[in-house]
């Protein structure tokens, strides 16, 4: 039975999606379809094919087969950077932050893409470490000093805003190794929203959580769907999360979809169990 909600607007189609490496099927065939609004979870057994599944919506790798469609454009094949600017966010198994720049600089890292790189080399250049390569900065600064100084500004508080909206702002200024697991990871989504997605795409964001830190985290994707009008795709082995906050689940197992349906289909269903639940379920 499909739990899609054809009233919402289609945002993302893999249609027959197939990634090969070498003589190993990681992604064989997938077909799904998925609506503004949505929460979906992707489960399934390791090495089941859901990492590469991200992998190529994001364009780490162009599918073998099939088209991939995002709100209406054929990303197949494009670059990473052209699909977050068009809209896509993802965050990664192991968490990737800039461990010795404060949360302010991360995020503001994060934004990079939405100025033209002049204008955030410079603003990085100020609020975070110097880089190699950055000696036009002087001259640059020189040439466009209000329209700097008002984008700088502009940036800035945008950041500020974000890092308040996820409360971080205690730690502002604290550096993100600083940080516990949880607010690293709340650090690291809040980095894929300042790109401002359409779709963010989860990879295990409650990997390595304790029990407190993953009831916070079910909470906090839950408010950001809300609050940034964002669609979300989350692979999680943690069933607690899956089942508790996704309204719609895929199953994949040796890169094919198995399964989908509501979290109570899921459970219930005797390919699931035997693929996958049987072993996760029970450590619940
Ligand atoms: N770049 C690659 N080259 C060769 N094989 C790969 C590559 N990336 C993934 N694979 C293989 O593809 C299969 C699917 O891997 P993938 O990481 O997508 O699984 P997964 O479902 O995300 O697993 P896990 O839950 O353990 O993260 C695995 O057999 C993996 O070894």
């Amino acid at each position: 039975m499909t739990v899609t909600d054809l009233s919402k607007k289609p945002l993302l189609l893999l249609d027959h999606v197939t990634m090969q490496f070498g003589g190993l099927l990681a992604v064989d065939d997938f077909t799904n379809e998925i609506r503004e609004g949505e929460l979906v979870g992707l489960i399934g057994p390791n090495g089941a094919g859901k990492t590469t599944v991200f992998n190529v919506i994001t364009g780490i790798y162009t599918p073998t087969k099939g088209r991939i469609v995002f709100n209406g454009i054929d990303i197949t094949g494009l670059r990473p950077y052209q699909i977050t600017h068009l809209g896509i966010a993802r965050t990664f198994q192991n968490i990737r932050l800039f461990s010795d720049m404060t949360v302010l600089e991360n995020v503001l890292v994060a934004q990079h893409h939405v100025l033209s790189n002049p204008d955030a080399d410079r603003i990085l250049v100020k609020h975070g470490k110097p880089k190699k390569g950055h000696g036009r900065f002087w001259f640059w600064r020189a040439v466009t000093k209000i329209g700097y100084l008002k984008k700088e500004k502009e940036m800035v508080e945008k950041a500020k805003d974000l890092i308040k909206r996820v409360g971080l702002e205690k730690v502002m200024y604290e550096k993100a190794s600083s940080l516990p697991y949880g607010e690293q990871r709340k650090l690291e989504i809040a980095r894929a929203l300042a790109t401002e997605p359409k779709l963010i795409l989860l990879d295990e964001p409650a990997a390595g959580m304790n029990p407190k830190e993953t009831e916070d985290l079910m909470e906090f994707i839950k408010q950001i769907r809300k609050d940034f009008n964002l669609t979300v795709l989350l692979i999680e082995h943690d069933m607690k999360v899956v089942m508790g906050i996704c309204e719609r689940i895929i199953v994949m197992d040796y890169g094919r979809i198995i399964a989908e349906g509501t979290p109570k289909e899921i459970q219930n269903d005797p390919r699931v169990i035997e693929a996958y639940l049987g072993r996760e379920w029970e450590s619940v």
